[in-house]
């Protein structure tokens, strides 16, 4: 764990603020992959949407690059932008290529650390080394290192090549994603980070009460609605899937997020295996690097670096959620 400072590595544990609260760095590459090149909302065009030319970067520890690999698959991508995968052990080196550990290798430049590939981009570059990362090895450059970004780009900017018309952020919806984007970033997302991470008692224990005040108000939504917009499966729920599938395994116990599991919801249990069910979804979804990378990662949290080899759970088992109307993935026309 650690971070580049003007261009070099410095192994450093996450540095909460005064009262002991969790503070995420915010993404500092926000270029957006578009059809024609043209920008996007935010950074610089020239990025336009071509087979072969970009690469992910991802761990499949990760629940903000879980979410771009989704969006990968279920827009048919990835015979058009290759991935590569960091190992799960996440130590002094940080995020490192290390096939020991579980690391496909980099496929595109052979890197040994992901410290590297912000490096090309920058060679001064300062700040924490994350995934997922979008990269353009034309320009060889960062494209974003935002997964909230990505996945909008991944959501549209190819369909021209693909002809794969699935929207997961459509017109009519999107005030709505927005709004419960902005409620269960916080509370749900970043929420279990703000528990686990918290080196006080009080930034712990409101981080935790606002977790579980949240889980009670989205397993209310979800007794009513098949997914969180209503009939659609959006991008709002793909963003609570890889936070929720993380949670009984591991935030539970290594965040301390212990209130309830989610298996003791109802409604949330049965939305997260369907979703879980969805084709495609499972294939993205890998409990031995998810547990390997928090247990023996955050030795700060965790100093033995042990793995605990439960919890038992069957996500494949039946779901009742055909109970609720429902449409499924949203068409473009
Ligand atoms: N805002 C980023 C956050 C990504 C992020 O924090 N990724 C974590 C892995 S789960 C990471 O790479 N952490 C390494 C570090 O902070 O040193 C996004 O959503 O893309």
């Amino acid at each position: 764990m650690g971070l580049l400072i003007e261009g070099h590595w410095r192994d450093q544990w996450y540095e909460s603020s005064k009262d002991g609260a969790f503070q995420r760095e915010q993404a500092q590459r926000r270029n957006w992959l578009t059809a024609d090149g043209k920008p996007g909302p935010s950074g610089e065009g020239g990025f336009p949407a071509q087979a072969g030319r970009y690469h992910l970067y991802v761990s499949l520890a990760c629940p903000w690059a879980h979410r771009t690999l989704i969006l990968r698959k279920l827009k048919g991508l990835e015979s058009l932008i290759d991935v590569s995968v960091v190992s799960w052990l996440m130590l002094e080196n940080g995020w490192t290529f290390d096939k020991a550990f579980g690391s496909s290798g980099d496929k595109l430049d052979h890197l040994t650390f992901m410290h590297q590939r912000y490096t090309a981009d920058a060679a001064d570059y300062t700040g924490r080394v994350t995934v997922p990362v979008l990269w353009d090895h034309l320009q060889k450059r960062i494209v974003s290192n935002e997964s909230a970004e990505i996945i909008r780009m991944f959501n549209s900017a190819f369909d021209g090549l693909t002809g794969n018309g699935l929207d997961f952020y459509p017109q009519p919806l999107r005030a709505e994603i927005d709004e419960l984007n902005a409620r269960i970033y916080p509370a749900v997302n970043n929420g279990v980070y703000r528990a686990g991470f918290a080196t006080s008692q009080t930034a712990y224990e409101e981080a935790f009460d606002q977790l579980f005040s949240e889980l009670d108000w989205l397993e209310n939504r979800l007794g009513e609605k098949r997914y969180l917009t209503g009939e659609y499966l959006t991008e709002a729920d793909i963003r609570l899937f890889t936070t929720l599938i993380r949670f009984d395994a591991v935030y539970y116990s290594h965040f301390k997020c212990n209130l309830r599991r989610i298996a003791d919801y109802p409604n949330l249990s049965n939305w997260l295996r369907e979703l879980y069910q969805w084709p495609g979804i499972s294939d993205t979804v890998d409990f031995a690097h998810i547990k390997g990378h928090y247990y023996a990662s955050h030795r700060t949290i965790n100093p033995t670096g042990i793995v605990p080899k439960g919890p038992a759970q069957d996500f494949t088992a039946a779901h009742d959620r055909g109970r609720l109307s429902g449409k499924g993935v949203w068409l473009r026309h």
